[in-house]
């Protein structure tokens, strides 16, 4: 997931600004980060549910299957049949989202929207009962490895590199061509690296 958000940001010069802006501005360039930045990193939150938007790791979530006959949304799903929720299809869908397949971390900032599956347009850790149970780990993971990544380093591609964004189907969302790119020191003080 952290290789989707670097290679969405590297290919937004804008909101890499924004996240480092950001970075800068909590965490200050004499500081690491740490885990009491995390609340005020509002736009990296904002970057990183984008990014789960539009490359939600699980596509399918994992498999229903109800014990009982029901409707859903005028639907009759049997007892018994397996069923797939296409997050994937969800979170492009037009009818949840404007301009779905533009990359705008903005739609995220105004604070509601969370992980939590309550709203059915934005799944990326599932929903009800069987809600991932490592969400508050993996969230927290994510946030740390990119804000340390985006405040240590200034970020770039090698050179005549074309970025790719395309994904590989599975189980997993994987990006079909690893992401390479290449740190430089951003912060004066050396010593902060060791
Ligand atoms: C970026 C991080 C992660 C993402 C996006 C993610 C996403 C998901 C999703 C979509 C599901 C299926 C939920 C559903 O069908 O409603 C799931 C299930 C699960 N996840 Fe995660 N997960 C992440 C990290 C973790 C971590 C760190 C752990 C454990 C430490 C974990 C443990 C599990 C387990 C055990 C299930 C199965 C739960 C069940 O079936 O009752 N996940 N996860």
């Amino acid at each position: 997931m952290a290789e989707w958000v670097m290679a969405e940001i590297l290919n937004n010069p804008n909101v890499m600004k924004n996240v480092q802006d950001e970075l800068t501005e909590v965490i200050g360039m004499n500081s690491i980060v740490e885990e009491s930045h995390f609340p005020k990193l509002r736009y990296l939150d904002a970057v990183i549910k984008e990014t789960f938007r539009l490359h939600p790791p699980l596509p399918f979530l994992i498999q229903r299957c109800p014990d009982e006959s029901c409707k859903v949304g005028g639907y009759t799903i049997p007892k018994g049949t397996t069923v797939y929720i296409n997050v994937w299809a969800i979170q492009r869908d037009p009818e949840n989202w404007t301009n779905p397949l533009e990359f705008k971390p903005d739609r995220f900032l105004n604070q509601k929207w969370d992980y939590n599956g309550n709203n059915f347009k934005f799944l990326p850790f599932g929903s009800g009962r069987r809600i991932c149970p490592g969400l508050l780990l993996g969230e927290k993971i994510l946030v740390y490895i990119l804000a340390s990544l985006l405040h240590s380093f200034d970020w770039s591609l090698p050179k005549d590199e074309e970025l790719e964004l395309s994904d590989e189907f599975g189980f997993v969302t994987k990006k079909r061509k690893p992401l390479i790119a290449i740190p430089s020191q951003r912060l004066s003080d050396a010593s902060l690296y060791f």
